[in-house]
């Protein structure tokens, strides 16, 4: 990867939950604008705890962080409102509005554009309603605008959540676990989704992922966290066959394998 201007940076970052377990444990890590991460590591290694701190969907301990350059940790109000806008993201289970429509759905990624009380009335302009069926194309449902969110496959509404994502017009696109929930066949559009905006759009992309084949197959860097401590960084180009022990430990051959 050639760029090299920060858009993500932890300095120092340790977590530990109020019950005293230690999601992240003293992590430096570097995210450069265009990269295509993937993080990977066992269930239960920090992998989510990270991706919150990275969007301040939760606090962290002690630490920094820096969007474009910006801290996110100390960030207050609208300051922090800015920041977060740079920042979309998508989760496992989609998070859409069952019985809404797909349109709507996909508009209430404009909120942090308005004022709250057009966003209940649903006061949304022309330009942001042609957006929203702009970005629902780029994701290959064009025709599905008008559908309710609960009539669509897991694979479709994952793909309307990043549409709705797109409209925040994001620099960086956090995905926690994206596929988790479907099948190969609607993975891989839900990958190569989120390869196309990283590659047609310049977002930069940071997914968590289980799936090692996945990872190689699609990162552009891959991060691998252990008990909450880095311990895998590498660009693509220098990841070998068996680099992932040092991640798995030997153990979970059927993620490494998925
Ligand atoms: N709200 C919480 N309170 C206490 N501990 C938590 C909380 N959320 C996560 N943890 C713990 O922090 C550690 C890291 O969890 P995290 O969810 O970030 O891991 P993960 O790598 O994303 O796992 P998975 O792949 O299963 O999603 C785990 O030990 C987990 O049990």
């Amino acid at each position: 990867m050639q760029e090299g201007t920060p858009i993500i940076e932890f300095n120092d970052v340790n977590k530990v939950y109020p019950n005293g377990t230690v999601g992240l444990d003293n992590i430096n890590l570097t995210i450069n604008k265009g990269e295509f991460v993937v993080i990977v590591g066992l269930s239960g290694a920090g992998k989510s705890t990270l991706l919150r701190a990275a969007n301040r969907l939760h606090d962290v301990s002690s630490g920094e962080i820096l969007i474009d350059g910006q801290s996110i940790v100390t960030a207050k109000g609208k300051q922090l409102r800015e920041v977060r806008r740079n920042i979309a993201m998508i989760f496992q289970n989609f998070n859409l509005v069952k019985r809404s429509t797909v349109e709507k759905n996909i508009l209430n990624g404009r909120v942090g554009y308005y004022p709250t009380w057009k966003t209940i009335f649903g006061l949304f302009s022309a330009a942001d309603k042609q957006q929203a069926a702009a970005n629902l194309q780029r994701v290959n449902l064009g025709e599905k605008l008008y559908s309710r969110a609960d009539e669509l496959s897991g694979g479709q509404q994952q793909r309307v959540a990043i549409a709705r994502a797109l409209m925040q017009e994001p620099k960086i696109m956090l995905a926690d676990e994206p596929i988790a929930s479907l099948d190969p066949r609607t993975t891989v559009m839900v990958m190569d989704d989120l390869k196309k905006l990283n590659e047609e759009l310049g977002i930069t992309v940071v997914v968590n992922l289980h799936s090692v084949s996945l990872a190689k197959q699609y990162a552009s860097r891959v991060v691998g966290l252990r008990a909450g401590k880095l311990v895998y960084d590498k660009q693509i180009g220098d990841v070998q066959d068996g680099d992932f022990d040092e991640i798995y430990d030997g153990k979970n051959q059927e993620v490494k394998e998925a």
